[in-house]
């Protein structure tokens, strides 16, 4: 078959044939009303440690670049906010649009950003990520939403990188990147139960929204926009618009850990 992607022909609002979940209870991602969620006093601040010797590799995978982590050891992990145990570090990844009026998978109050950055972490208590990955408490996501702003020197290493990967499936060696330093000054955050944005769709994911956004150039993200979703061999198609919209919220419960 062709493939999932973001085209004409394959992609978001094609992806129910394929994978049936995509109209399941708990789809991913969600417009989130800061009126409508709620304060919950139990939720512990999130806790991040992540080492910089674990970063392994940028790939381009042809819907987004990612960068993969080693994670045979807890050097890498998410513990506390919404969720319990341990959560390993995977990979991080980014969604973003055409223009600067798009490109955000979570919007808040119908709003929405250039670009997001998901850091993609895996639950200990199974044997690998992808047994995680089929559980429903398997995964945890911490979301980023990234602002037209000054450019942002955190960025820039990931950025420097792209030339590299310009073509489905070239990836790269990327070592010694501390993902920390992308995260904002508040670990504030929303969290709600939710899925994978993009095939296999899975309804696997703990959200973890952070309410502050990290700044983003518009040269920055005219190097996000120089990538290609095809191929060497395939005539050039730019990744732009690689996100899904907001999908139902099925009665779903967003907590916030912040008033
Ligand atoms: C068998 O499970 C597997 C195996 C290998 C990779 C994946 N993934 C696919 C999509 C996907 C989408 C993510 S997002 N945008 O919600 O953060 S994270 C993620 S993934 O877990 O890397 C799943
Ligand atoms: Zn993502």
């Amino acid at each position: 078959s062709h493939g999932w992607g973001y085209g004409p022909t394959n992609g978001p609002e094609k992806w129910a044939a394929d994978f049936p979940i995509a109209s399941g209870p708990r789809q991913s991602p969600i417009n989130i009303v800061p009126k409508e969620v709620r304060y919950d006093s139990t939720l512990k601040p999130l806790k991040i440690r992540h080492d910089p010797s674990d970063a392994n590799g940028i790939l381009n995978n042809g819907h987004s670049f990612q960068v993969d982590y080693l994670d045979d050891t807890d050097s890498s992990t998410l513990t506390g906010g919404p969720i319990s145990g341990t959560y390993r570090l995977k990979q991080f990844h980014f969604h973003w649009g055409a223009s600067d009026d798009r490109g955000s998978e979570h919007t808040v109050n119908g709003i929405t950003f250039p670009c997001e950055l998901h850091l993609v972490h895996w639950n200990t208590k199974y044997p690998s990520f992808g047994e995680a990955a089929s559980q429903p408490d398997g995964l945890a996501v911490v979301g980023v939403f990234l602002k037209i702003g000054g450019a942002n020197p955190r960025l820039q290493k990931v950025l420097d990188a792209l030339d590299a990967i310009k073509t489905k499936g070239k990836q790269t060696t990327f070592s010694r990147f501390d993902s920390k330093t992308l995260l904002p000054g508040s670990l504030d955050y929303w969290t709600y139960d939710g899925s994978l944005t993009t095939p296999p769709l899975l309804e696997s994911v703990t959200w973890i929204v952070l309410k502050e956004p990290i700044s983003v150039s518009p040269a920055q993200m005219a190097k996000f926009r120089g990538l290609l979703f095809t191929g060497d061999e395939e005539a050039p198609c730019c990744m732009v618009d690689n996100y899904r919209s907001c999908q139902p919220l099925k009665g779903r419960q967003v907590r916030a850990s912040f008033k």
